[in-house]
């Protein structure tokens, strides 16, 4: 049996079964999904994370590339209680250590009493359990990855459904799932995935009707350059945001993000719309999340466990955002309907936004 180390903050060395050889490190964090673990996997948000699945069977239905959410595995490496020999080799061709038969209850307790934390990784036929403690040393904290967008986001513009003929998104990309652009394409609109770091330049050659900015991974605040680029463009043109995309529309309209203590991973967080009341279950992966929302943001929807801002609305503008992933990918499906409404954003019918006198 390959040897295999999980070394915790603090010092606490696990053991458990090696199934993908290797070192790594990275913010130890959990989810609670027991369904969409190639959505999980390939979502870019856990970039520089360890991703503990705390349901006990994970890669049963196989691996199937269709469920991609983009080219590659961000998690730097992966903690199960049972993983499969199709997600096992999967992980291992991509040179992604993983690690199972380990007690995850044990591990989801430590993450819930302790919040995410540093974890160091080793695996392999002669790593001892200081490899691992080597690891954890060399760990950086979520947000000293001051410059992650880059390690996510597309070098130069591409763009997705060029023949619809309905409305213009400029897409920002911090590490965008790929099922946010098909959601958007299949409404008919063409997507311009920009850079994380494009400039005003960029978005006015596209000269779009909604300004998107994307899931992403990291601290909100790092990403200053899409936070400016909200600050140009709002007064002229409807926002939406996604997850990080929200965390970044709050930053950039004088409100402010806090990083929570293990954050919301799964497919069944619940989120009440404010206005309506209705609940609906929501696919969610974060791990800050909006503190105040400042004076030109409201809050719409929270989360039904800890009232944590889940959608915001402009006050004066026409914003959009959702802290959870109406994409729906894996699922529930209950809120796709948000792409509709962002959309309707660029109807001049619906806005808000006065035009400037010529
Ligand atoms: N899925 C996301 O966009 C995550 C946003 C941010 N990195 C967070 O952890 O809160």
């Amino acid at each position: 049996m390959t040897a295999a180390y999980v070394a915790l903050e603090g010092g606490h060395v696990l053991e458990g079964r090696g199934r993908a050889s290797g070192t790594a490190r990275g913010e130890l964090v959990f989810t609670t999904a027991y369904t969409g673990y190639e959505e999980s996997l390939t979502d870019p948000s856990y970039e520089e994370q360890i991703l503990t699945f705390s349901y006990p069977l994970i890669g049963n239905y196989g691996v199937r590339e269709e469920r991609f959410e983009s080219d590659r595995i961000h998690p730097r490496a992966v903690l199960a209680k049972e993983l499969t020999d199709d997600v096992t080799e999967w992980l291992e061709s991509e040179d992604v250590p993983a690690v199972d038969h380990l007690d995850t209850r044990e591990v989801v307790t430590d993450i819930r009493d302790g919040g995410a934390m540093k974890c160091g990784i080793a695996v392999g036929d002669d790593v001892t359990e200081e490899d691992a403690l080597e690891q954890l040393e060399q760990c950086k904290a979520m947000s000293d990855h001051t410059d992650i967008g880059a390690q996510v986001s597309v070098d130069e513009t591409v763009v997705h459904g060029e023949d619809n003929d309905g409305d213009t998104v400029a897409l920002v990309d911090c590490g965008a799932k790929g099922s946010i652009i098909d959601s958007l394409v299949e409404r008919n609109a063409t997507v311009h995935v920009l850079p994380h770091d494009a400039t005003e330049a960029d978005i006015e050659a596209v000269d779009p009707d909604i300004l998107f900015i994307s899931n992403g991974p990291g601290d909100p605040a790092n990403y200053e350059e899409a936070i400016d680029i909200v600050d140009a463009f709002v007064e002229e043109t409807p926002v939406a945001g996604i997850c990080l995309g929200q965390q970044i529309v709050a930053e950039a309209l004088g409100g402010t993000t806090e990083k929570m203590t293990f954050g919301h991973r799964g497919v069944n967080q619940p989120v009440m719309d404010l206005e309506s009341g209705r609940v609906v279950m929501t696919t969610q992966n974060h791990g800050y999340t909006v503190a105040e929302p400042g004076d030109y943001l409201e809050v719409t929807q929270i989360n039904v466990n800890d009232d944590t801002p889940e959608g915001l609305d402009g006050v004066e503008h026409d914003i959009i955002t959702r802290q959870y992933h109406p994409e729906a990918n894996p699922g529930p499906q209950d809120t796709l309907d948000f792409f509709d409404d962002v959309l309707a954003m660029a109807d001049p019918q619906n806005q808000r936004a006065v035009p400037a006198d010529d």
